[in-house]
């Protein structure tokens, strides 16, 4: 035996017998139990120990997920390190080696060091060593040159860090080691920080990907990193439970509560608000369209934290008492997806439209002005997978004299003053895709029999043809009236009604739904420039959230894009906002006529405000100028309004 080796053996010894020593305490224990638990003889040098192939495969296969998930980070933290020579181990709960990134020119010494693929670093089989200690302790730690068991392994230096699954539960270990290193451990120091680093992105990852359907909680003690490198995070289910955490997370709430981080089941199914002073509706005041700073939670031992909320991407089974109606686990095709975030009736009506999607049935879209009928029309078109055009037509904004050529189209020499060449309607143009009826309720009762015959038929005929055109449309058509209603009154065709109805999905207004926050943050976002997403002051938020919206989405629409311009900073401020806003008026719904005559009092006063200018007054109010003509001639003009010239339209 060498002398090294020998002193390296009474080390050991003594230590074992209770001498002091210089070493940490990690290595103390660890030498302890090789000796009193593993009957490891530190005498006896052993190789590094490879398992075959087919063990190895096991292994990988046992990982893959895990191997999947902490791929990335790992090639990441590894393009870091590779310039000073570190090899990267991902060792699983057992302590070998699943996957390894290191230098191809130092394959022959690193698998005769045992740090490769395949090599097992238990601390049963080889001692002291990183991954082995950190599999025992569940803490990060570096295991420095002499400070391994075995002889065999005291040039190495090894750094370790574990990974722990979202249940709790120890999964894997990263493990950054070098064949030659500085004599001073502290050199290492480095090392252990980017190993709990790339091992903290990891758990986030895994638990991200885990619980897609949950919030995710990121919690961080200072707010500067917290929206893109938190320090924790927990899931929590649509009842407030907790169902998985990162170990961090898990440190957080066990020390909330007085109890061990290291019993999961401890934490696992406990309500939120055992640990902290925060109720499930509360979770979307967390999210990002908020500033890190003002996102804070109290724990229950008192500490502060800075939070981040990520909403589920659909609604949680059990979130609230209807849920049930929400086909939660009937994924939603992409098109559809970004239409809601967590509110269970878009949820509800969603899944219902994704089952429509791809049916020709007619569908029928009922809600307010601007709660998104064109939309989700659109949307529905994209997720059928008709080839053909998307063709919408408003039949509120169509002039009576225009209509029926511009639907059906004509013939060349129909008209005097028509094109030569006659002129495709927008029926034909629609064959092969979808034909969008926008505010059918306002089409006149002689093209209802027209457009019934070429849904009947499947035909349409344009003006001066005297044979008919097979098309292949689907229709959905779109109301904010009640269709019911008006045929009872003699103004809709009650046969052409139960050919547009065979569906119904109705929206609801802004002011009914309950996932505000997600809209906004998704408007803000994509009307930003990029990289330059502003944050909404509380005062703001306040205001968005205390108005009635009577616009519904165009009128949000329009005032985030307007808030987005003003802002001078990166944060929107109340006074960024449309005075109407600000002014806390609740709003009218411009769809109801309200018998006191509220609703004319709304629009004629911001037309007369306007000079008469529709246009103008339109986009104030949040509406399209065609819904603002249906006024004018639903209601007549009062004489103030009279006074401006309201047939202009710029
Ligand atoms: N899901 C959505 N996310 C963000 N903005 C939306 C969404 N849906 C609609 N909007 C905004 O609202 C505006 C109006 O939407 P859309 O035309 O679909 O409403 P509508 O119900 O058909 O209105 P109208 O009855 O007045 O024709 C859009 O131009 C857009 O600015």
């Amino acid at each position: 035996m060498q002398s090294s080796h020998v002193a390296h053996v009474q080390e050991i010894e003594a230590v074992c017998l209770g001498s002091l020593s210089q070493r940490d305490a990690a290595v103390v224990h660890s030498w302890r139990r090789c000796i009193e638990h593993h009957r490891l003889d530190p005498a006896q040098a052993c190789e590094a120990y490879i398992v075959p192939d087919a063990q190895l495969r096991e292994h990988r296969q046992q990982s893959e997920a895990l191997i999947n998930i902490a791929r990335s980070g790992l090639e990441r933290l590894y393009q870091q390190v590779a310039g000073l020579n570190y090899v990267l181990l991902l060792s699983d709960s057992k302590g070998v080696a699943v996957d390894f990134l290191g230098a191809e020119g130092q394959r022959d010494a690193l698998r005769q060091a045992g740090l490769y693929l395949g090599s097992e670093w238990s601390e049963q089989r080889a001692g002291t060593c990183a991954v082995g200690a950190c599999l025992q302790t569940g803490e990060a730690l570096t295991i420095h040159q002499s400070d391994h068991f075995d002889h065999m392994h005291t040039p190495l230096s090894c750094t370790a860090a574990p990974i722990y699954h979202h249940d709790g539960e120890l999964a894997a270990v990263l493990d950054l080691s070098l064949l030659q290193s500085p004599q001073a451990k502290a050199s290492q120091g480095l090392a252990l920080h980017l190993a709990n680093a790339a091992t903290r992105r990891i758990e986030l990852a895994n638990l991200m990907a885990c619980h897609r359907q949950e919030w995710v909680l990121c919690l961080s003690l200072s707010p500067e990193f917290l929206d893109i490198d938190p320090e924790a995070a927990v899931a929590i289910d649509g009842a407030g439970r907790i169902k998985g955490m990162t170990h961090t997370g898990a440190r957080i709430l066990a020390r909330a509560a007085g109890l061990d981080w290291r019993k999961p089941a401890g934490l696992l199914g406990q309500p939120m608000t055992r640990f902290l002073h925060l109720e499930t509706d509360q979770l979307p005041t967390l999210m990002r369209y908020r500033p890190a700073q003002e996102r804070v939670v109290m724990a229950r031992d008192g500490s502060v934290l800075f939070a981040h909320a990520i909403e589920p991407r659909r609604a949680p089974a059990g979130r609230v008492a209807d849920v049930g109606r929400v086909e939660a686990d009937a994924a939603l095709p992409p098109a559809l997806q970004g239409l809601a975030g967590c509110d269970v009736a878009m949820q509800s009506m969603l899944a219902r439209a994704a089952r429509l999607a791809t049916r020709d049935l007619p569908v029928l879209l009922q809600g307010e002005t601007g709660s998104g009928k064109e939309y989700l029309a659109r949307a529905i078109h994209t997720a059928s997978g008709r080839q053909g055009n998307f063709v919408a037509i408003n039949c509120a904004a169509l002039p009576e004299s225009l209509i029926e050529s511009e639907l059906f189209g004509y013939l060349a020499g129909t008209y005097t003053g028509g094109a030569a060449r006659g002129r495709v309607g927008l029926i034909e143009a629609a064959d092969g895709g979808t034909l969008f009826l926008d505010e059918i309720g306002d089409m006149p009762l002689a093209l209802q029999s027209r457009l019934l015959r070429v849904l009947a038929e499947s035909e349409v005929m344009p003006l001066g043809a005297r044979r008919g055109k097979p098309v292949d449309i689907r229709v959905i058509s779109a109301t904010h009236q009640d269709l019911g209603t008006l045929a009872t009154q003699g103004r809709f065709r009650a046969d052409l009604l139960y050919r547009l109805n065979a569906a119904v999905l109705s929206l609801p207004a802004l002011r009914q739904r309950t996932d505000i926050e997600w809209l906004v943050q998704q408007i803000v976002q994509r009307r930003s420039v990029e990289d330059d997403v502003p944050s909404l002051s509380p005062a703001a938020w306040q205001a968005l959230q205390a108005y009635h919206w009577p616009g519904n989405l165009r009128e949000l629409d329009n005032a985030l894009m307007l808030a987005i311009a003003l802002a001078d900073g990166p944060c929107i401020e109340v006074h960024d906002l449309p005075e109407v806003l600000r002014a806390g008026r609740p709003g009218l719904s411009l769809d109801s006529k309200t018998g006191d005559g509220s609703a004319e009092a709304a629009w004629q006063r911001v037309l007369q405000a306007c000079g008469g200018n529709v246009s103008a007054a339109a986009r104030h109010l949040g509406i399209s100028r065609s819904t603002l003509h249906r006024y004018i001639r639903r209601d007549g003009l009062d004489n103030g309004c009279a006074n401006g010239d309201t047939g202009r339209d710029t």
